[in-house]
Order: structure tokens, then C-alpha cells, then sequence
């Protein structure tokens, strides 16, 4: 019996990397009567053979999150990326994906590429995001500022990336490990669905106890499940300053004393954030006159 990680599910064969080897398993019956799928993601007990270095998985550890899109768990970082420019920063898209990314229980960590293009205006939205309190990094591809820092911070983490098409998350990956030689605009088409394409995910692994995801997630964008009192925690700069609001409930609308709008107004907290959360709180809340 030895642990592993699956890291690839293709047609009831699982493979599973035990560090020296990866091996070919299938899911116990057990498994099925129970209704439980293995995940991309899991951590498992196997047996296996030595000869032939195929196995079946005995056990699955319990899971520490779960992601539906890609499906794959034990996920603990999520790496935003932003263009500067090709496709120019989307602020809006940027808050989107960190709420979704908080939502989901993972580390966020915000990338700006192509800063070779305007190495100012990435230096600007860098220190915005540093200065909100996310671990923020500069990269180019092209001049490889920032590449050793991207890689050192995905060490002993299961990491997926993120981001609108075309700001770099292939070349980045490639950047990372050239071994991985993905062509770019591969890994969106991944999720698309179309009849005859089966979707599938996969784990690349870059070294012992670090991975990184083949398909980038939450392309959906979809904050349907998170609730308004939520979402409040989602923004840290405005709930760090919602403590401070009179009432203990502040949506930070239009409340008497609310410490948010205050500081909104006295730019302490900056105004695209606040009015991305004021967004994504009427998307909520209007979702739930239906
Ligand atoms: N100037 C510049 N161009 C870059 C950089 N990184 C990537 N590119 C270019 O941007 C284009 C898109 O890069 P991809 O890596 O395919 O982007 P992607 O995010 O994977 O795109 P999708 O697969 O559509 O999601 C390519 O033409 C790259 O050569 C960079 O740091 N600087
Ligand atoms: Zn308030």
C-alpha cells in the first residue's frame, strides 16, 4: 500500500503519482456503490502491482476544497493573471476573480504580466493590490522579470491560474518550466465544450509536493452562491474598515455612519473596489427577488 496523487482521470483509469512512479489505477466497486468519484486532486491509498505498475485506489483522504470547474481538489492557490495591455487590465474582471477565489477557500495571488509593455502602469496596479494587502507580482515573459518569484511561490502548493484570454497564463507556465511546452491558446480551448471533446484536467507536477493545473479555473465568473454578508468579507480593504461602521450588518450602501463610505470618500480605500463591491452586491441582491 503506498500514498499518492491522482493526477490525471481518463475513462475510469486514474493516474496516480506515488513521487518515484505514476501508476494506473482503477476505483475500487466500492467506490461506485458509494457514489464517490475520484477527483483529479485526491490524495489515495493504493495497491498495486510492481510488475506491471497497475493498481487499484483502496482509499480517498478527505478532501480540503473542491473545485466543479475544472473538477479538481485539494486546490490551495489561486494565481489571478492580468495583462497591462493585450488584453488592457480589467479591474472589474481582477475583483471578480478575487472574491471567487476567497470564496473557494484558496490563497490569492495576483499576477500582472507583460510589465515589459508599460512597466509603469504595471508597477502602478502592483503596488495598488500590494498596498489592499495581496501578494502581488510583476512578470514579463519576455524580459522574464519576475518568473524566479512566480516559481518560487507555487513551492509545495496545488496551484491553478487565472484570467481572461490572452494575458499569458500558457506562456507563463511555460516560462515557469519549458518541459511543459504547452501551446498558447491550448488551455482555454480545454474548456471549451464542445460534443467530441472530452474535457479532462491534469496535474503537471514541477516538483515534489508542487503542481499546477493544465486548465485554468472559474471561467464562468459566477458569484450566484455567495451571499451579500459574504461578499463583504471578500473585500478585505472594506471589511477591515466595516469594523468600525455603526452597525454590526453594513452593507455599506447607504447606513448612517458607515465608516466604509467614509473612507471611500476620503480615498482610503480606493474607489474601483468599492464600486466593484457595490456591483457585485446588486447582482446578488437582485438575484434574489427571483
Ligand atoms: N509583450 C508580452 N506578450 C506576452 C507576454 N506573455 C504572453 N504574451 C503574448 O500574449 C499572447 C497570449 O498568450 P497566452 O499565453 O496564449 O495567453 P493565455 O492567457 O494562455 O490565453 P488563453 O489560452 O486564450 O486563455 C501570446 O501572443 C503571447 O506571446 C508578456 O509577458 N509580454
Ligand atoms: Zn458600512
Amino acid at each position: 500500500m503506498t500514498d499518492g496523487i491522482i493526477i490525471k482521470g481518463i475513462g475510469g483509469f486514474y493516474y496516480v503519482d506515488i513521487g518515484h512512479n505514476i501508476v494506473e489505477c482503477r476505483a475500487r466497486g466500492l467506490f461506485r456503490e458509494q457514489n464517490i468519484e475520484p477527483l483529479v486532486g485526491d490524495r489515495v491509498l493504493i495497491r498495486f502491482n510492481k510488475e506491471d505498475n497497475r493498481g487499484y485506489i483502496e482509499e480517498i483522504y478527505p478532501r480540503d476544497t473542491v473545485l466543479t470547474r475544472p473538477p479538481i481538489s485539494n486546490v490551495t492557490q489561486l494565481i489571478i493573471v492580468m495583462s497591462i495591455a493585450n488584453p488592457k487590465i480589467n479591474l472589474w474582471f481582477l475583483d471578480r476573480l478575487i472574491v471567487i477565489g476567497h470564496d473557494a477557500n484558496l490563497n490569492v495571488i495576483i499576477c500582472i504580466n507583460k510589465s515589459d509593455i508599460d512597466n509603469e502602469m504595471a508597477d502602478k496596479i502592483t503596488y495598488m493590490y500590494r498596498n489592499i494587502g495581496y501578494k502581488t507580482i510583476k512578470t514579463s515573459t519576455k524580459t522574464r522579470e519576475g518568473i524566479d518569484k512566480l516559481n518560487s511561490l507555487l513551492q509545495n502548493q496545488i496551484s491553478v491560474f487565472s484570467g481572461p484570454s490572452g494575458v499569458g497564463k500558457t506562456s507563463l507556465l511555460n516560462a515557469i518550466n519549458p518541459a511543459l511546452n504547452l501551446k498558447t491558446g491550448e488551455i482555454s480551448k480545454k474548456l471549451s465544450r464542445g460534443k467530441h471533446t472530452t474535457r479532462h484536467v491534469e496535474l503537471f507536477k514541477l516538483q515534489e509536493n508542487t503542481f499546477i493545473s493544465d486548465t485554468p479555473g472559474f471561467s464562468s465568473l459566477d458569484i450566484n452562491h455567495i451571499d451579500a454578508n459574504k461578499l463583504n468579507t471578500y473585500f478585505i480593504d472594506i471589511y477591515k474598515s466595516s469594523q468600525k461602521c455603526k452597525y454590526s450588518d453594513c452593507l455599506h450602501i447607504n447606513e448612517p455612519d458607515c465608516f466604509v463610505i467614509n473612507q471611500v470618500k476620503n480615498n482610503e480605500i480606493y474607489k474601483s473596489r468599492y464600486d466593484n463591491y457595490v456591483s457585485m452586491l446588486n447582482e446578488i441582491k437582485n438575484r434574489r427577488r427571483f
